[in-house]
């Protein structure tokens, strides 16, 4: 169940006078995701969708909102915001942040074949690309100096095994971005948590990508590494499937060549995407907020993944 702030149709009605979408007919709330309260809502003009923001602010929200419209001009599959009367596209509702946006088609396909992971690196590509001349900054607010934060809040709640891989991985991750060939890695809005969650298919044809609210600013190589680490290997072992690997990461060299840096850079930064979703899954787990209702997603995915890139080479980025 994730709907923490409850929206009756009454709501709605008065919500969509200030939006060009007709009467509000139906609402009805989605019970996946934890971040925020989702809910499918039918209009005079079709199908979209209603989120409240549970953690993020205002000020927040123009960053990922302006990036989803710069997006879907641009032809990058992705939701629309719909503004309302007077422009706006995030507006307040029972006192949270609110936005509307249209409603993709499709599923998720939660056991991908390398058809579908061509598909998510093509698309990212080409969504990199179009991001470049977004005027909004924002850094990625689950980098670096989130995992220094973080770091010292989770030690206490670790085995003796798994503290020391934690220091010893913030270690060897602080020397990897203060090195020469990090700071040269091509940067730009960034998806951020580019999961099999947050990618809609319809068969084998991709629909959109969806969930931007941990996007930021960031190397386009981390948005590659985070994707791969969800989308290309066992979710048993964490192990890295070579067909699924390369068929995302030749997709989107097609479309965006990568560069020596970021070959040097991959191993590195593959072990750095899991990093930071080893440290978001423990924050959630050990120091729940309070909006938090629902179990958290288990860390020790993220652990193998972390202890596997560690372990085992993944394919190169390119020949
Ligand atoms: N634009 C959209 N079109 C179609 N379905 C959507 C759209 N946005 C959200 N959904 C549906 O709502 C569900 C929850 O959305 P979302 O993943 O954005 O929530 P969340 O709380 O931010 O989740 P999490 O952070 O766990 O990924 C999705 O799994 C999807 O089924
Ligand atoms: N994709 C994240 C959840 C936040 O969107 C995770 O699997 O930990």
């Amino acid at each position: 169940m994730a709907v923490f702030t409850a929206v009756s149709l009454d709501d709605l009605t008065l919500l969509l006078k200030k939006f060009p979408l007709g009467n509000a007919i139906a609402i009805k709330g989605i019970s996946s995701g934890i971040e925020n309260s989702n809910f499918f809502i039918d209009t005079a003009r079709g199908e979209y969708v209603l989120t409240i923001f549970e953690n993020l602010s205002f000020a927040q929200l123009p960053f990922y909102l302006q990036l989803m419209r710069h997006l879907a001009e641009r032809g990058v599959l992705v939701p629309a915001p719909v503004p309302d009367e007077s422009g706006e596209l995030v507006v307040p509702l029972h006192g949270k942040p609110a936005a509307i946006v249209s409603k993709l088609e499709g599923a998720s396909q939660m056991a991908p074949q390398p058809v579908h992971c061509a598909a998510v690196g093509a698309m990212l590509a080409k969504m990199h690309l179009a991001a470049r001349d977004f005027p909004l900054q924002q850094p990625n607010l689950r980098g670096l100096d989130w995992w220094n934060e973080t770091t010292p809040l989770v030690l206490p709640f670790l085995d003796e095994r798994n503290a020391h891989l934690l220091r010893a991985e913030m270690h060897f991750q602080s020397a990897f971005a203060a090195c020469d060939h990090y700071h040269r890695l091509a940067r730009g809005p960034v998806h951020a948590d580019l999961f099999r969650n947050n990618v809609m298919f319809v068969g084998e044809r991709l629909t959109g990508f969806f969930d931007f609210y941990f996007a930021g600013c960031d190397t386009w190589l981390f948005d590659v590494a985070v994707t791969v680490n969800d989308w290309c290997i066992d979710l048993d072992t964490g192990v890295l499937d070579s067909a699924r690997v390369r068929a995302l990461l030749d997709a989107y060299h097609a479309l965006r060549p990568y560069t020596a840096d970021e070959q040097a850079a991959w191993q590195p930064m593959l072990r750095a995407a899991a990093l930071r979703f080893w440290l978001s899954r423990l924050y959630d787990l050990y120091l729940p907020r309070e909006a938090e209702i629902l179990t958290p997603h288990d860390p020790t995915h993220f652990e193998r993944i972390l202890r596997e890139r560690i372990a085992t080479p993944a394919p190169e980025l390119f020949a």
